[in-house]
């Protein structure tokens, strides 16, 4: 009982730090591409082969259990297909129309990533009181989601 629940907080934990480090790493590498017009298509390979590794595996073309313990809440591939797709397609689109021209994909990002994973680490911890129009989100969730995401956006 013990193992199994460790397990799953290690799990979660996991997942929780993917959630966190992926895309902001991916936006991190952001400066080092050129100036060129192309550049922008070259980072969105990255986010391109993992949504590809998503789906294969999401619909059991092939099996990875690494990927699958990594990044699912209960070890099912079809979770592939839910958030970590559209964390990896939300990748993609910021690289394609946003780039480092505009502020909006890395202040997305930064709340996506940064403030979206600490939400759940802190909304779980300490999240007793719920906001009024959402019972399943708490005060405490909430304003780190937005502390975090800003203060990673501006950073
Ligand atoms: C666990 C993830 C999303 C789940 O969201 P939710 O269910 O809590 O709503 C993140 C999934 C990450 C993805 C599998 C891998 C993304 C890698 C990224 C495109 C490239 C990283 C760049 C490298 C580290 C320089
Ligand atoms: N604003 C928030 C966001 C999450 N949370 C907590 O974090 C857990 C996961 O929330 P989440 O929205 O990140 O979960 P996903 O729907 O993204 O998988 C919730 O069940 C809450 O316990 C919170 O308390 N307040």
């Amino acid at each position: 009982m013990v193992t199994l629940l460790f397990k799953s907080l290690m799990q979660n934990l996991s997942r929780k730090l993917v959630h966190i480090l992926s895309g902001l790493l991916f936006v991190g590498f952001w400066p080092i591409f050129s100036t060129s017009t192309e550049a922008r298509y070259f980072a969105s390979l990255v986010p391109l082969v993992n949504c590809l590794r998503l789906v294969i595996h999401g619909f059991s073309l092939a099996t990875d259990e690494g990927l699958i313990q990594s990044v699912t809440r209960e070890g099912k591939p079809e979770e592939l297909l839910r958030g970590p797709l559209y964390y990896v397609l939300v990748l993609i689109l910021c690289a394609l129309v946003f780039w480092r021209e505009s502020p909006v994909g890395v202040i997305s990002l930064a709340m996506m990533c940064g403030g979206d994973g600490v939400a759940d680490i802190m909304g779980r911890r300490f999240g007793d009181l719920k906001i009024p129009y959402n019972q399943q989100k708490s005060w405490a969730g909430s304003i780190s989601m937005f502390v975090v995401g800003f203060v990673i956006s501006i950073g």
